[in-house]
């Protein structure tokens, strides 16, 4: 790498024991041509080339089955790459990105098209200095043609002059424990577990990598974390727009897959997990797959499933014609897990997702006890809020006295918005932290394969209930689209000790003359 950075408040066993991909290393990008690539993969390859984080002399090779010219595909390349006209400095670097990406067209099916793209790769590698060349597959495509593409890879591109080699694969890692175990034998037939880096990308996001530190780091904080004090967690995804244009993908997947059963209990197994013994990939997700093995698979009755209609000139889920007319696949889920350990025996966990939803928001919500009786009557509980986006945050809502003459409390925050508090960092893309793990060889981030094991437990038999394998399919409440989400929803969040605060918290200034 071009840049190296130095910490303070180090934390000295975060180093990989892997080896880091230096010079001599190309990108490959299957699936060039979608959607992931374009909007994700990428921008993230440029900002990691801007900053000085990609290997000196890198090149990047996008290959998928349309046929285009090299203006095309650097068009569709650099498409999303933020600002490109009001900063001199992106546009140049742009022109620079271009000239280290190219294109080969072939098939997914096809060993010869493999063979033609290992051809253009050792065209580019007969310009390197060493012979030990590496490569870095990223697989930017549906899972129907993930065997047979790390097939052809191993077959046809793997580099054999003892370089490296890496693969990249995205989710879905499955639709459920018997597929999943499929797949993931299947791939490990040519790939090994240390060459596969499996990604969700949630576990790139800023305000997720810092929940080891947050959590690990404070002692106020570690002391509180546990039944004792917690009364409830409610860790929750809304986003404004429907499945608009996905609809075909999503039926057949649905909220729970597409969010609850990866990125969600991702975040809530760095929550709840024990201490690890070092930053080491291999224990800090040890400890992960330990609480997750402490989860019983979801009951029927901690579900509530919901699915979007038309409502404020928007479509419902039905009316879009690539989804069928009777489908009861949910836009909107709440479950809430239960984690049997001493630590968190009795605290309700409820994981919710919607799609179409009032707000753009991914947040932890945790809800501490009530104070004990007495002194006070009705005072609000204390809850830590983790806001992973829009704008990270952390803030932590404490009774106070209200200034003045008077002995009454009055509800406020302790709050480390990000953008306030660090004004000059940029917050890089869950893409760029992964893909720079990855050719650091660093697998903390990734999923190894027994956690999807034990995530699919969890969630398996409630799928295959919504699917209608044991009987009729259980018909989602509705929603109207831009609403908070069913209206059974509040209910449902009170049935664990949810407490929705007095409404006199006001944020960000309150007016004492007001209260
Ligand atoms: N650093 C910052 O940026 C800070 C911002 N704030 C802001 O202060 C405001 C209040 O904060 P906070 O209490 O955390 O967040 P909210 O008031 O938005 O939400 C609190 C809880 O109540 C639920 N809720 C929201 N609306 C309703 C409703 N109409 N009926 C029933 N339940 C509802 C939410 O559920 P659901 O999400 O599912 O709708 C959530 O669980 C927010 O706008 C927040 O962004 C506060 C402190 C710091
Ligand atoms: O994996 C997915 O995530 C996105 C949301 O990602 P975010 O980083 O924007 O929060 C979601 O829209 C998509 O349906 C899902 O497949």
């Amino acid at each position: 790498m071009a840049r190296q950075r130095s910490m303070s408040g180090t934390i000295p066993s975060m180093e990989t024991t892997h080896e880091e991909l230096k010079d001599n290393t190309i990108i490959i990008v299957l699936g060039a041509s979608g959607d992931l690539a374009k909007k994700k993969t990428y921008p993230a390859l440029f900002n990691l080339f801007r900053q000085g984080f990609l290997p000196r002399d890198v090149k990047i090779v996008g290959y998928a089955r349309t046929k285009m010219d090299e203006a095309e595909y650097h068009k569709r390349t650099t498409a999303y790459i933020k600002n490109p006209d009001e900063d001199a400095d992106v546009a140049s670097k742009i022109e620079e990105f271009k000239k280290l990406t190219t294109y080969v067209a072939g098939d997914y099916e096809d060993g010869a098209a493999f063979n033609k793209l290992t051809e253009h790769m050792e065209e580019i590698e007969s310009h390197y200095q060493h012979k030990e060349c590496n490569r870095l597959f990223y697989l930017a495509l549906p899972p129907s043609v993930f065997t047979t593409v790390c097939k052809n890879l191993k077959e046809h591109c793997y580099s054999s002059k003892g370089g490296i080699n890496r693969v990249i694969i995205e989710k879905p890692f499955g639709k459920d424990l018997e597929s999943c175990r499929e797949l993931l034998s299947s791939v490990k037939e040519y790939w090994t577990e240390d060459e596969t880096f499996r990604i969700d990308h949630y576990l790139g996001k800023e305000m997720v990598k810092n929940l080891l530190v947050f959590r690990f780091a404070n002692v106020s904080i570690g002391s509180l974390w546990d039944k004792n004090s917690i009364s409830n967690v409610q860790i929750t995804f809304k986003e404004p727009f429907g499945t608009e244009g996905r609809g075909g993908y999503f039926d057949e997947f649905g909220i729970i897959r597409d969010i609850l059963q990866n990125h969600l209990l991702q975040v809530l197994s760095i929550l709840t997990m024990e201490r690890p013994v070092s930053f080491s990939a291999e224990d800090i997700r040890d400890e992960k797959v330990k609480v997750l093995r402490a989860i019983p698979p979801i009951e029927q009755s901690d579900t509530l499933l919901g699915q979007y209609v038309a409502a404020n000139g928007k479509p419902g889920y039905l009316d879009d014609e690539s989804v069928p007319r009777n489908s009861t696949c949910p836009t909107f889920a709440a479950t809430t897990l239960w984690i049997h350990n001493p630590r968190w025996e009795g605290v309700p966990f409820i994981l919710k997702a919607g799609k179409a939803l009032n707000e753009a928001k991914v947040e932890v919500r945790i809800q501490f006890k009530d104070v004990t009786q007495g002194i006070f009557k009705d005072i609000s509980r204390n809850e830590l809020v983790i806001r992973l986006q829009p704008s990270e945050a952390i803030y932590l809502k404490l009774n106070a006295k209200t200034p003045g003459l008077y002995t009454r409390a009055v509800p406020t925050e302790m709050d480390l918005t990000y953008k306030r508090r660090f004004t000059d960092a940029k917050i890089p893309e869950a893409y760029e932290a992964l893909i720079l793990d990855a050719l650091k060889g660093d697998h903390s981030n990734f999923v190894r394969h027994d956690e999807l094991d034990v995530a699919w437990k969890i969630f398996t038999p409630i799928l295959h209930w919504i699917e209608g394998q044991n009987g009729a399919r259980p018909r989602p409440v509705n929603y109207p689209y831009g609403t908070r989400g069913p209206k059974e929803l509040d209910a449902f969040v009170e049935k664990y000790g949810f407490r929705r605060n007095p409404g006199d918290y006001v944020w960000p200034i309150t007016n004492v003359s007001n209260l």
